[in-house]
C-alpha cells in the first residue's frame, strides 16, 4: 500500500483545561476524497489548522507526504493548497487581478492564473470584479487561488458553507473531477453527512474531538442495522417455524422482526407460504447514513 498523503498519530490539542483533539489518528490516502465530517464544534477546524501548521498541536505528530510535518514545515506546506476561512478577495479587482496578486505573492508565473480559472471554470468571468460574484463564483475563486502552483493536496474547511443548492452542485462538481483532473488528493470538512455521502470516497467522523470511525462510506453503510418485517398468521407458527430453521425472531407490534441476518425475502415467503402460513406484508429496512451517524454521535434517530 503506498503512503498515506495524511497520517496523524495520537494527535491532540488543549486550549487552557479544554481538550478540543483527543489522540487523533488519521489517515488519507492519495487520490482519494477525504470528508472530514463533525457536528458543529467537534474539533475539524482545529484538526484542520493544526495540518495547516497555523497552530501547534499539544501531543501527537503529523506525517504529510510520508515526512513529519514538524521538520519539513515549508516544503511540505508548499505542496498544500487551501481554503480554511471564507476566501479573502479585493471586491474592486477582478478575478484575474486577484490572481495576479496572489502568483506575484508566491512567486508563481502568470501562466498559473488561466490553468487555475481553467479548471474552477471561471474563465469567462475572468475580467469581471469580484464583488459582482455569487457566494458560489466566490468560493470557486478560492479553490482556484489554493490550486496555484499545483499543490498535491487540498484542504478544504466547509467549502460549501452558506451556499444554496445551485452553488453546492457547483462546488460538489468541482472537488468531484480534481483528483482525476489534477492528480490531487482533497481533504474536506463539513457538518452536513448528506454532502459528504456525495461527494467523498472516504470519511472520517469526528466527535468530541475523538475520531469515532474511519473508512469507506460503505464500511459506514455496513455498521447499520437492516430488518425483515413480517406479518403473518397464524404468527406463533410463523414464528416457531422461523426458529425451527434458525432464525431469532422478534415481535414489534404485531410484526416479526429478523435482525442483520443473510436472508433472503423470496425464500422466507416461500417457506412460510408451503408451512400454509399467511404472509400479508413482508419489508426490509436499512438504516440510512443519517440514522448510523446519529447513532454514532450518540443522538437517537426518529423512528
Ligand atoms: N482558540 C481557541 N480557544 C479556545 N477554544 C477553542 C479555540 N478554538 C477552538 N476552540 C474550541 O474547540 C472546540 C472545537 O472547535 P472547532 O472550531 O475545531 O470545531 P469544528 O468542528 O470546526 O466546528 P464548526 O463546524 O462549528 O466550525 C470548540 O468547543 C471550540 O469552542
Amino acid at each position: 500500500m503506498s503512503t498515506p498523503v495524511i497520517q496523524t498519530h495520537q494527535l491532540c490539542k488543549s486550549f487552557g483545561s479544554f481538550q478540543a483533539v483527543h489522540n487523533l489518528n488519521l489517515t488519507v490516502k492519495a487520490g482519494h476524497i477525504y470528508g472530514f465530517l463533525g457536528p458543529n464544534g467537534a474539533g475539524k477546524s482545529t484538526t484542520i489548522r493544526m495540518l495547516l501548521g497555523l497552530i501547534r498541536p499539544t501531543a501527537g505528530h503529523i506525517e504529510i507526504f510520508g515526512t513529519s510535518l514538524q521538520s519539513n514545515r515549508i516544503p511540505i506546506l508548499r505542496q498544500i493548497g487551501s481554503m480554511v476561512e471564507a476566501p479573502s478577495y479585493y471586491g474592486h479587482l477582478t478575478a484575474n487581478e486577484n490572481l495576479q496578486v496572489s502568483c506575484k505573492l508566491l512567486g508563481l508565473p502568470q501562466t498559473e492564473i488561466d490553468r487555475v480559472l481553467e479548471i474552477v471554470r471561471l474563465i469567462s468571468s475572468r475580467h469581471k470584479l469580484v464583488k459582482a460574484f455569487s457566494l458560489g463564483m466566490k468560493q470557486r475563486l478560492g479553490i482556484a487561488q489554493a490550486l496555484l502552483g499545483s499543490p498535491k493536496l487540498l484542504i478544504l474547511d466547509e467549502p460549501t458553507n452558506g451556499l444554496d443548492p445551485a452553488g453546492i452542485h457547483e462546488i460538489r462538481a468541482l472537488i468531484q473531477r480534481l483528483p482525476q483532473e489534477s492528480d490531487i488528493t482533497i481533504l474536506l470538512s463539513s457538518h452536513l453527512l448528506s454532502e459528504m455521502e456525495l461527494m467523498a470516497s472516504d470519511l472520517g467522523i469526528i466527535h468530541q474531538g475523538r475520531l469515532i470511525f474511519q473508512g469507506s462510506i460503505q464500511s459506514l453503510r455496513d455498521k447499520g442495522k437492516s430488518e425483515l418485517r413480517l406479518k403473518a398468521y397464524p404468527s406463533e407458527k410463523a414464528t416457531r417455524l422461523l426458529e425451527e430453521i434458525g432464525l431469532r425472531t422478534w415481535l414489534r407490534n404485531d410484526q416479526i422482526i429478523l435482525q442483520n441476518q443473510q436472508i433472503d425475502p423470496a425464500s422466507i415467503n416461500q417457506f412460510l407460504i408451503h408451512h400454509h402460513i399467511e404472509v400479508s406484508h413482508l419489508s426490509q429496512y436499512h438504516d440510512s447514513l443519517e440514522d448510523i451517524f446519529l447513532t454514532l454521535t450518540g443522538k437517537e434517530p426518529q423512528p
